[in-house]
Formats: C-alpha cells, sequence, structure tokens
C-alpha cells in the first residue's frame, strides 16, 4: 500500500505567461514541462512548501499566491495529490537552480507542450479562465 504523495504545485504568472521547468530525464515523468513545485513535508503548512521549493528549484521568493486547485490522480506506479497554487507576486530572478531547463510560455501554447498527464485540467482549466 503506497500512500498518495502531497505535492506544491506553483503556477507561476506574469504577463500572460506561465513559467516551466523541464523534469530531468531520470524522474517519475522525466522529460516533460512541469509546473515547479515538490512533496510536502510532514507537517509543513502547504503554503511554506511551496515557497521552499520555488527557492530551492527557481532561486525566487514567493510574495503573494492563492490557492488555484486541487488534484488527485493515480499513476500506474504512484498516487499523487497536487495542491496549485496561483503565484502572482514573486521577488528575485529566475533560474534552474537545479540544473534544469526553464522556460516563459504563452498561456495559449500550453495546450501544445508535453505535461505529466495528471496535468491535463489545470492546463484546461488556465486555458479557459486565465488566456485572454
Ligand atoms: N512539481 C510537479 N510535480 C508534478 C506535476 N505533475 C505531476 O504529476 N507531478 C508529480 O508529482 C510528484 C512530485 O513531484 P516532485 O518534483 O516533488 O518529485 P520528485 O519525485 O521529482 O522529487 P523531489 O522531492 O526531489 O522534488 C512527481 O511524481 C511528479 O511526477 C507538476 O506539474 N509539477
Ligand atoms: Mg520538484
Amino acid at each position: 500500500m503506497n500512500k498518495r504523495v502531497h505535492v506544491a504545485v506553483g503556477v507561476i504568472i506574469r504577463n500572460q505567461q506561465i513559467l516551466l521547468a523541464k523534469r530531468h530525464g531520470h524522474l517519475h515523468q522525466g522529460g516533460k514541462w512541469e509546473f515547479p513545485g515538490g512533496k510536502v513535508e510532514p507537517n509543513e503548512p502547504v503554503t511554506e512548501a511551496l515557497t521552499r521549493e520555488l527557492q530551492e528549484e527557481l532561486n525566487i521568493n514567493v510574495t503573494a499566491s492563492s490557492p488555484f486547485m486541487t488534484l488527485s490522480y493515480d499513476y500506474p506506479e504512484k498516487q499523487v495529490l497536487l495542491d496549485i497554487h496561483l503565484v502572482t507576486e514573486f521577488t528575485g530572478t529566475e533560474s534552474g537552480a537545479e540544473g534544469q531547463e526553464i522556460r516563459w510560455v504563452d498561456i495559449k501554447e500550453l495546450a501544445s507542450l508535453p505535461f505529466p498527464d495528471a496535468n491535463q485540467p489545470i492546463i484546461d482549466r488556465l486555458l479557459t479562465e486565465l488566456a485572454h
């Protein structure tokens, strides 16, 4: 029996663009684009996990965020609970602090990129609610 992995995920938005990172090839769902984030530690508040992960992965400091949606998804080998937050303000200059490729992408372009299977509802909502 595996436990569902709780993941803090940041949809970082600025000027109609979203900041994506490419997952390293050896990781789960490797080679695909992702919204930066990572596992919530035991007893850690999710917003704290979000801030910590984006500091570690992008070297930025989140200064404004709001809950966007949660999503449970069962991969054959792993069950995740994605706790997705919109990040609307941050300080610092983004970089791939763990050697990963990063990219700002127009919201409308999201539909044409490969994401982990769990992400489809996020993409759909961003396209219908935030693209203009
Ligand atoms: N960060 C992130 N993880 C996602 C997304 N979609 C998705 O299915 N996941 C899954 O959520 C899980 C947790 O992500 P993660 O980045 O913390 O995990 P990881 O196992 O690579 O290790 P880590 O704890 O060292 O960061 C992974 O199995 C990943 O495939 C997404 O958009 N962003
Ligand atoms: Mg991560």
